[in-house]
């Protein structure tokens, strides 16, 4: 008798910026404790996975070439996991993984974790699974910190490592343009060079998050302009200087305010509305000053399975 193959699944995922990055000191463990405000936005990856007999991985679109297509791939580390998770270790080694990248990669913008995130849901429908997300969301924690919040997406109160999470209410959409780089910055660099200048002087801290809360819940862009905030943003452009001129150009283009997203290089510039982003999209890949702009809108939700 011929066994059934089941359908591929594909999921969408979006990437993220970090409204608000509050870093702690640096634990024994050689992580940060985090107090950070995650919001998804509409620039997503697709990841599909089928069950097949050569298993395997591709990677097309943004950064494309910059992915590693072995073992190392977050996406295949996360089948991997999944499936010593429900004591299936084998069925690992059955999946083929597709992934359409259009998130920047080492952008601070948490695309491998994405990719992850998408894996680990495809997977578990593919399987038959029918895992709910919080349990989900254990296995995406072993994976890396941002993982989890990938799962859920929305905007949402990181804690820990960033990987506890509360969801935040917001029934309002925000408008943001997109600066890449030309390369990307490695997140523990990032954070090392954050401790190498918190050695020899005294970077600004960002704070508390408790105004930028208030700010989202208002849905006026202007007040949530003047409290975006990350204690990276000092070491990335301390590592890429250049950056400083990024976030001046958005600025200028008409911006209400830029932000360095996550441990960067990517910058990301709130706008009033969406027309105005289109402007100030516009403007700024004019400038010359980084590689590629998109525009893009938050909060949008988590992984999602499409429908074919
Ligand atoms: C900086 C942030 C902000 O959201 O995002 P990205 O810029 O990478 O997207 C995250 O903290 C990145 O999370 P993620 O990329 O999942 O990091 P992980 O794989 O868990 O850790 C990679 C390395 O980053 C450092 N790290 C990460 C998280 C944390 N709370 N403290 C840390 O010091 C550690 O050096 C760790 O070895
Ligand atoms: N599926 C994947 N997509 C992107 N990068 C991946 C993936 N799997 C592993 N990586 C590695 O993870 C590193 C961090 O990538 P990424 O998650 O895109 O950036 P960031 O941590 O800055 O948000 C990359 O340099 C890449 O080598």
């Amino acid at each position: 008798m011929l066994a059934v193959v089941p359908p591929p699944v594909t999921v969408r995922v979006p990437s993220k910026i970090n409204l608000h990055l509050s870093v702690g000191d640096l634990r024994e463990d050689g992580y940060h404790d985090l107090t950070t405000v995650f919001h998804a936005l509409s620039l997503t990856d697709e990841v599909t996975v089928y069950a097949t007999q050569e298993p395997g991985i591709e990677v097309s679109g943004e950064g494309a070439r910059l992915v590693p297509t072995d073992g190392g791939n977050l996406a295949m580390r996360a089948v991997r996991a999944l499936a010593d998770h429900v004591g299936k270790p084998d069925e690992a080694e059955r999946v083929r993984v597709v992934i359409r990248k259009g998130i920047p990669v080492a952008g601070g913008m948490a695309g491998g974790s994405a990719d992850a995130a998408a894996a680990l849901l495809a997977c578990s429908t593919l399987w038959g699974l029918d895992l709910h997300r919080d349990e989900l969301a254990e296995v995406a924690a072993t994976l890396g910190s941002d993982v989890p919040f990938a799962l859920y997406g929305g905007t949402a109160l990181g804690t820990g490592r960033g990987e506890r999470l509360v969801p935040v209410l917001s029934r309002h959409t925000f408008h943001w343009v997109l600066a890449f780089d030309q390369r990307g910055l490695s997140t523990p660099k990032v954070y090392g060079e954050l401790d190498r200048l918190r050695e020899s002087g005294d970077p600004p801290r960002v704070g508390p998050p408790e105004a930028l809360l208030e700010a989202l819940a208002s849905g006026d862009p202007r007040r949530l302009a003047l409290l975006l905030g990350n204690d990276l943003q000092a070491a990335a452009v301390s590592l890429r200087p250049g950056l400083r001129r990024t976030l001046r150009a958005g600025v200028s283009a008409g911006a209400l305010a830029g932000v360095v997203s996550g441990s960067g290089p990517t910058c990301a510039f709130l706008c009033t509305d969406g027309d105005a982003a289109l402007k100030v999209a516009a403007e700024l890949a004019g400038a010359g000053v980084c590689r590629t702009v998109r525009v893009a809108h938050g909060p949008v939700p988590g992984a999602r399975v499409c429908d074919e």
